[in-house]
């Protein structure tokens, strides 16, 4: 699948052959007042929702989701607006490979049916399922709405609009490893693409071990001959720094690394997407994120279900690589990243890669292990981890973990950054929690009693559920009397912003069709996040550590608060405040 693309001039018939490195800053020229597509506009009064940028189907311009311009490239030096994907020469054909699979029905299409509901996808779109379960087209149409319980399903029109999309569906069964199966796929896709340009985009929804076999296929059989060719690849990305490095070795013998989008459903949240804004467009906020006023920063996740069914996997990976390794220290390089020069994607990655290889990697004594084990309450029971029918007898696989990390870079030395990630626990939720130091020589120090950490300021962005940003500060209470209390600075989504906010998937799935890499992950920073871990994986499972077991349903195991006292850190999330 070579880097080669071939684009048609607007305004003529001529084909021209562009490769990637003629693009400006790795982002393609604006087409103005072509007929694209309704994409992404720029719009500076933003709300949350990828739609609300989206101002006419007609004559405006692109813009991806970083504001840059899209859907047009330049050809070396002459910027001949050429438009991309939006003229009727066009076709995005999007293939998920795994289609009968649990996140195929449960985001994938789901996020493609809102996209195409919001006329977010390019006007002559397909969408094929691929997977060895036989079906027919009718037959995956009929799964797919039955398992489409998306955010527009209570939507006007969304009956019509669903008749419309299942149109557009196909299906093809076969082998991941079969070279003939996927010319098969190639043969269909083609008849249903004609003779337009055609741009295809592959969803590897697959187990890890069959990546490359697909990928080999896909590429040999299926890859465009006239447009582009991208695979979204899903985690795991490995098990460790060489698992990981043998992927990509594997991989990048079929495809270039701008082909592989290597996704991180967290980066697609929209609070996650927000950190930028926050901290880089607010003054009242960037002076004030170092090592000078914060204290330390919690990046906490928690569900309050099991593994229910997906035993087999996780018991492989445990919750370390499930989500602290990906999801949580993606959170972590946002955070505390330097300044980019510009929000192009390599601009932010090359950050990103920065400070992550500024981290120290994790030390097996700043790590707490739990996992959960069978409880009853009342008349309920809840099963134990190891009560899975797909997790091995005796596994000892963490379904919790805490940890403290360190960057020792001069922004953030010394300042203990606490991840806290677990399953089965009494809440679900996910959270940045900032907390300020200490107001130095405070003259309100004696209304706040000995406990000067209940007076401290604290940030917390909350991921899920109920998007919110919130300050804690210290207020007088109303009255004639000198009392204060820590209140909230509250900005709640929902109560603010009318819209509903797009699933992660939806906004990723955009921008793999737009080319926007901003959101996706670079194999060098892959790199990073596994030589911070790897480390203490391998220690771990050399030294079989057992974890600390934890009830079903509780706060997790009691290590982690001495692991948090261990840095003079209290957990935001166990203050009872919120
Ligand atoms: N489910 C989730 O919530 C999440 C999943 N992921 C990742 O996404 C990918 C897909 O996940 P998910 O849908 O849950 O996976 P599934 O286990 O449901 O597998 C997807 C499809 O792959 C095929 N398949 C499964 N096992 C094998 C095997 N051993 N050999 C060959 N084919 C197999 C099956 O299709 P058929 O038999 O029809 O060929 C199955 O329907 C995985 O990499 C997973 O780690 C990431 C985040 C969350
Ligand atoms: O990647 C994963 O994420 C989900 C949690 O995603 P969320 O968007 O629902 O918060 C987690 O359940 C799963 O174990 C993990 O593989």
């Amino acid at each position: 699948m070579g880097g080669q693309l071939r684009l048609n001039l607007c305004s003529s018939t001529s084909v021209a052959t562009y490769s990637p490195s003629t693009f400006h800053n790795g982002t393609p020229y604006l087409c103005k007042k072509f007929n694209v597509l309704p994409f992404r506009t720029n719009s500076f009064n933003w709300v949350p929702g990828i739609y609300s940028r989206i101002q006419s189907r007609k004559h405006f311009e692109v813009m991806s989701s970083n504001g840059f311009p899209l859907n047009a490239v330049s050809l070396q030096d002459e910027q001949v607006p050429l438009t991309e994907l939006g003229n009727a020469e066009n076709t995005v054909s999007i293939t998920v490979i795994g289609a009968s699979g649990d996140l195929a029905k449960k985001k994938i299409f789901p996020a493609l049916f809102a996209l195409f509901y919001e006329d977010c996808l390019p006007e002559n779109f397909i969408v094929f399922g691929y997977s060895r379960t036989k079906m027919s087209d009718e037959e995956l149409r009929i799964m797919i709405s039955r398992t489409l319980t998306c955010r527009v399903d209570q939507r006007e029109n969304c009956e019509d609009k669903m008749d419309h999309f299942l149109e557009r569906c196909f299906y093809h069964s076969g082998q991941y490893n079969s070279e003939d199966a996927f010319a098969e796929l190639d043969c269909k896709l083609k008849e249903k693409e004609g003779c337009r340009v055609s741009n295809r985009l592959f969803y590897l929804s697959i187990p890890s071990n069959i990546f490359v076999d697909a990928v080999r296929c896909a590429s040999l059989k299926a890859s465009s001959t006239s447009g582009w060719t991208r695979v979204i690849v899903e985690k795991p990305f490995g098990r460790d720094l060489e698992s990981s490095n043998g992927l990509t070795r594997c991989l990048k013998k079929y495809l270039t690394e701008e082909q592989i989008f290597r996704i991180d459903h967290y980066l697609g949240k929209e609070l996650v997407e927000n950190l930028s804004v926050l901290r880089f467009s607010n003054l009242v906020f960037e002076p004030l994120w170092s090592r000078n006023y914060i204290r330390n920063v919690q990046f906490i996740f928690s569900e309050d279900f099991g593994t229910e069914g997906r035993g087999g996997y996780f018991d492989n990976y445990g919750i370390i690589r499930d989500i602290m390794q990906n999801h949580l220290l993606q959170i972590l390089a946002l955070f505390t990243m330097e300044t980019p020069v510009s929000m192009d994607a390599e601009d932010i990655r090359n950050e990103k890669v920065k400070v992550l290889r500024s981290m120290r990697p994790l030390q097996l004594e700043d790590v707490v292990l739990g996992q959960y084990k069978g409880h009853s309450k009342g008349s309920m029971s809840y099963p134990a981890y190891t009560d899975d029918t797909t997790v091995p007898n005796g596994s000892i696989t963490p379904t919790f973990s805490a940890a403290a990390l360190f960057i020792d870079n001069a922004r953030w030395d010394g300042v203990p950054f606490l991840m806290k990630a677990g399953k089965a626990l009494h809440t679900k939720r996910a959270e940045i929690r900032v907390q300020f130091r200490h107001v130095p020589g405070n003259l309100y120090k004696r209304n706040f009693g000995t406990d000067l950490d209940k007076a401290t300021n604290e940030l917390v962005l909350r991921l899920q559920p109920d998007e919110a940003i919130y300050l804690k500060i210290n207020n007088k209470v109303p009255g004639l009397g000198m009392r204060l209390d820590r209140s909230d600075l509250n900005l709640l989504y929902k109560a603010k912003y009318r819209g509903e906010i797009p699933d992660a998937y939806e906004r990723l799935l955009l921008d793999a069709i737009e080319g926007e890499r901003r959101l996706f992950i670079r194999s060098d920073e892959l790199d990073a996040a596994w030589a911070l871990f790897t480390p203490l994986l391998k220690e771990m499972e050399e030294k079989k550590i057992a974890p600390e077991l934890y009830p079903y349903g509780s706060r997790g195991p009691v290590g982690a608060h001495y692991l948090a006292a261990k840095h003079n850190v209290r957990w935001g999330d166990l203050s009872g405040e919120d």
